[in-house]
């Protein structure tokens, strides 16, 4: 069955039906439509003022990917500039990719990136030497805890060292779906 024309342009296919409105938009109509709605959120929180110098957690991932590209394309109308501040956890084989992915977005957006890394910071130690010492321990399962605390402190202080005011990451409905999720798993729940 084709595509039913896109309900906002009426002159293209839709590429895609939004799960809450239902409405079936192409892609430009749902690009323009997103950005709008980020616009929108970002003003009426007022989340970025005018002047804000913001650092964006770019990890080489599509969530912080598509939060620095609409950033970007917002930064006129909001008056902000931006930094793209990336933590190189010292995980080998992972982060080497993504930090590269990270290089080549800054340099097509010509957006300054500082890259913080934990080996630096925290005298020495990467997150494969914290498995190392935690593996066989009984604690290994806790390295995404360690990793999770250490990579706040990480980006906070790219944030210092860039001169921001505000910093975003990509987290988003399904994050906070799944620390939900992990908690229960856990037994870490409230108790009435
Ligand atoms: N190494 C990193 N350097 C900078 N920011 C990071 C890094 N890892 C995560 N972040 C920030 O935290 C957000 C949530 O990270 P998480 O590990 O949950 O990845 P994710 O939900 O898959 O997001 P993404 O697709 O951007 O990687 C990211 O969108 C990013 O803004």
């Amino acid at each position: 069955m084709p595509a039913p024309p896109c309900a906002s342009c009426h002159a293209s296919r839709a590429a895609l039906r939004r799960p809450r409105s239902g409405q079936a938009l192409c892609g430009a109509c749902f690009c323009a439509a997103f950005e709008a709605e980020v616009l929108h959120t970002v003003l009426a929180g007022r989340l970025l003022p005018p002047g804000a110098v913001v650092a964006v957690g770019a990890s080489g991932g599509k969530d912080s990917t598509v939060l620095a590209h609409v950033l970007r394309a917002l930064t006129p109308r909001l008056g902000i500039s931006l930094q793209l501040v990336a933590v190189d956890e010292g995980i080998g084989g992972y982060r080497d990719a993504a930090l590269a992915a990270v290089r080549r977005q800054a340099a097509r957006w010509e957006l300054p990136l500082t890259v913080v890394a934990y080996e630096d910071l925290f005298g020495g130690w990467t997150m494969d030497a914290v498995a190392r010492s935690t593996a066989g321990s009984g604690r290994s399962r806790s390295c995404c805890t360690f990793c999770g605390v250490l990579r706040r402190r990480a980006l906070e202080e790219g944030a210092r060292r860039v001169g921001a005011t505000h910093i975003v990451t990509g987290h988003n409905a399904d994050d906070m779906a799944e620390t939900v999720l992990m908690n229960f798993l856990r037994g870490a729940v409230p108790t009435f």
